[in-house]
């Protein structure tokens, strides 16, 4: 197994194998904040399940703890396999494990095939002991290109349907541009509400909210159409121009798009699979930190 690149020169305490379970550990970790972050517009929230009929957070919660060992065994491989092919060969099959873990823990309800497919990415690419964000969503992105020999040429689910309906990237085209939507807008939006002195659920609220503006969000396509996407985006765009989610206006304003999200009956859940992306890295990143500081990173 390989050393973090950040312990290459420096001694400190070595556990063998416990870098895959830590990051399998903040994986899940992001995706049960990102299902409890309340109040979040048609999405489902500890206030009920938003526009969806089949999902509630403690369904989305079980589903998170579910993929715990899909993720730790993606970031084993992460660390274990450098070239490339044979590690997009290998996480394709262990991505599709996860998502009959998935569906056997929610009784086949999709919670986060979205998730599944953003996350193990990012655990793979952060096995390596890179822990800037650009550089993980980089790695994740060369990852995503690859072809996966495993994957069937067709999988008839709605993201898909959508994409090639309405010409967008969706969760595909978006892991495959290194994730900009993480990188460049959640977590600046993250660190920039922040700083302005909001709370971190209020950070958070805004970062989904930044997202939702522009992003092409298959699952919102999916349900309402073009005319669904573009009332997304225009009712995030009118939350982030009243200065965001700590602010009156902008508390009025996502109510307002909440309001629409749930008589449309659709969901950004693209832009939730995101936001939990967003978390990770930012948890990868302050872990890193933290544990360095304190001589804790292990191998
Ligand atoms: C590459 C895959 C992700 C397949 O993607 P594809 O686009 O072909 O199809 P879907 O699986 O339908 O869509 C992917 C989901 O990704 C989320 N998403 C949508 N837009 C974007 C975007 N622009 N960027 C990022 N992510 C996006 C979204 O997921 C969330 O919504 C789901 C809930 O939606 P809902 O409508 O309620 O549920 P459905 O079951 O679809 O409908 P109902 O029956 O309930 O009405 C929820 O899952 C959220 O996560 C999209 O839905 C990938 O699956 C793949 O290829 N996997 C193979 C394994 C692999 O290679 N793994 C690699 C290692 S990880
Ligand atoms: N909070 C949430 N609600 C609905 N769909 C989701 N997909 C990922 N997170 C979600």
């Amino acid at each position: 197994m390989k050393a973090l690149k950040l312990l290459d020169s420096r001694a400190c305490a070595v556990t063998a194998g416990a870098w895959p379970d830590r990051l399998a550990d903040l994986a899940v970790a992001a995706l049960i904040d990102e299902a409890m972050l309340t109040p979040k517009p048609g999405l489902v929230d500890l206030r009920g399940s938003g526009a969806h009929r089949d999902l509630h957070w403690l369904l989305m919660c079980h589903s998170a703890h579910a993929l715990r060992p899909s993720f730790a065994a993606m970031a084993q491989a992460g660390g274990d396999i450098d070239h490339l092919p044979t590690l997009r060969t290998r996480i394709g099959a262990i991505g599709r494990t996860a998502e009959s873990a998935m569906m056997a823990a929610t009784n086949g309800v999709n919670t986060h095939r979205g998730a599944i497919w953003a996350l193990g990415l990012i655990v793979t690419a952060a096995a390596n002991g890179d822990a800037a964000p650009a550089q993980v969503a980089a790695r994740a992105g060369a990852l995503a290109r690859l072809r996966d020999p495993g994957a069937p040429a067709v999988t008839g689910n709605k993201g898909e349907a959508a994409r090639m309906t309405y010409g967008v990237g969706g969760a595909r085209g978006q892991a495959e541009a290194g994730f900009p939507h993480v990188v460049d807008v959640a977590l600046p939006m993250l660190r920039a509400s922040r700083g302005r002195g909001n709370d971190e659920s209020t950070a958070r609220i805004d970062a989904l909210v930044a997202v939702i503006a522009s992003l092409d969000d298959t699952c919102l396509l999916a349900r309402g159409g073009p005319a669904a996407l573009s009332a997304a985006r225009r009712g995030a765009q009118a939350v982030l121009d009243a200065g965001g989610t700590g602010t009156p206006g902008g508390r009025r304003a996502l109510h307002a798009l909440e309001t629409d999200m749930l008589a449309r009956g659709v969901s950004p859940g693209g832009a939730a699979d995101l936001l939990a992306a967003a978390l990770l890295l930012d948890a990868i990143e302050q872990t890193q930190h933290t544990e360095w500081q304190h001589g804790e990173i292990a191998v």
